[in-house]
């Protein structure tokens, strides 16, 4: 399991390396906290987090020496703080076969390999799990289906190049009912060029399917790529608008440098961030957890990290 966090914090040292300017040991003056505060914005974690930070600073240790662990202890509480309540792992209804996962996100985000991870991921737990490829206008979204449900030996439901999305998902919805599958996980398109296209095919897609189960699907999850920093907060904006985005996974975490996104986005939203994606493989897919969050976003402290490591992930 070391290979998970030594991942993340990999992931994120891109992230903590940004915010590394700040953590010089040095006197705590108006020049110092409005450096600091600049850093803290450029890093996204958005301008409330960062003055928030700077406030606790000036009444506390204003004129005072910091040292750079104090700085990044601070920063490190403040930002569990604001992330433990969206920390919310991603669990299947036990009493729903299937719990109905629509998954929805702009082109490229991950959304497709997000799901052949959840489907690993579930299916080794011991669930069964079904697949939808709803991403009928890219061939090559399908083929990517089909590979990792073989993969993990997970059926597929899939038409041809631009099948309705919508009668698949049905389909998808009536077998995975009848075999009493545990999870259905359903792929969709993401092009936004044309937003009102987009809103009719999810649209559509949930009201074919409520025909068939009025209360389909039980989760909408937003797949959202890190490495687009702010422009994260707009899509989060302009699906919600869509639909009704029930929690959030973050993807790219490994090659980004924009890990603070995440917090912004907890801050703003306070949807549930139910999994972070930091690479390709099925493993790369994790349950978020706050405080390791927090520390590997600071760095340092690797300490901290361990621990937190052993009692909170066992595999
Ligand atoms: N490094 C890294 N790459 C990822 C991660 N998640 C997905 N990818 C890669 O991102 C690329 C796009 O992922 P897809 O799953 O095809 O994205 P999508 O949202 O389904 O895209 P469309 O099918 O075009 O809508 C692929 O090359 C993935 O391997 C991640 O956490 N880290």
């Amino acid at each position: 399991m070391a290979g998970f966090f030594s991942r993340l914090k990999q992931g994120l040292s891109r992230s903590s390396s940004k915010l590394g300017s700040v953590f010089t040991h040095r006197k705590l003056d108006d020049a110092a906290l409005e450096e600091l505060e600049d850093e803290l914005i450029a890093a996204d974690l958005g301008p409330a987090i960062a003055e928030r930070v700077i406030e606790n600073f000036r009444s506390t240790r204003f004129g005072k020496d910091v040292t750079s662990n104090e700085i990044r202890e601070t920063l490190a509480a403040e930002i569990a703080r604001v992330l433990a309540p969206v920390a919310i792992p991603f669990e299947p209804m036990a009493d729903k076969k299937p719990h109905v996962v629509l998954v929805v996100g702009v082109n490229g985000v991950g959304k497709t390999t997000t799901i052949g991870k959840m489907a690993r991921h579930y299916s080794e737990e011991g669930k069964s799990v079904m697949l939808v490829a709803g991403d009928t206008f890219r061939a090559a979204a399908v083929e990517q289906l089909q590979v990792w449900g073989e993969r993990s030996s997970v059926p597929v439901i899939a038409g041809k190049h631009g099948a309705d999305a919508a009668g698949l998902a049905y389909d998808g919805l009536k077998r995975a009912t009848e075999e009493k599958t545990d999870l259905l996980l359903i792929d969709t398109a993401g092009r936004l060029h044309n937003k009102g296209a987009l809103m009719e095919e999810l649209a559509k897609i949930i009201r074919v399917m409520q025909k068939f189960d009025p209360t389909a699907p039980h989760s909408v999850l937003l797949v959202l790529d890190a490495t687009t920093g702010q422009n994260a907060i707009e899509q989060v904006r302009v699906f919600r608008e869509l639909v009704n985005v029930t929690g959030l996974v973050v993807t790219k975490l490994d090659g980004s440098a924009r890990g603070g996104i995440v917090v912004a986005l907890a801050e703003q939203f306070k949807l549930p961030v139910h999994l972070v994606g930091v690479g390709e493989q099925a493993e790369d897919l994790r349950p978020f957890i706050a405080q390791e969050y927090a520390q590997g976003l600071v760095g340092g402290n690797t300490d901290l990290a361990s621990r937190l490591v052993e009692n909170q992930v066992s595999e």
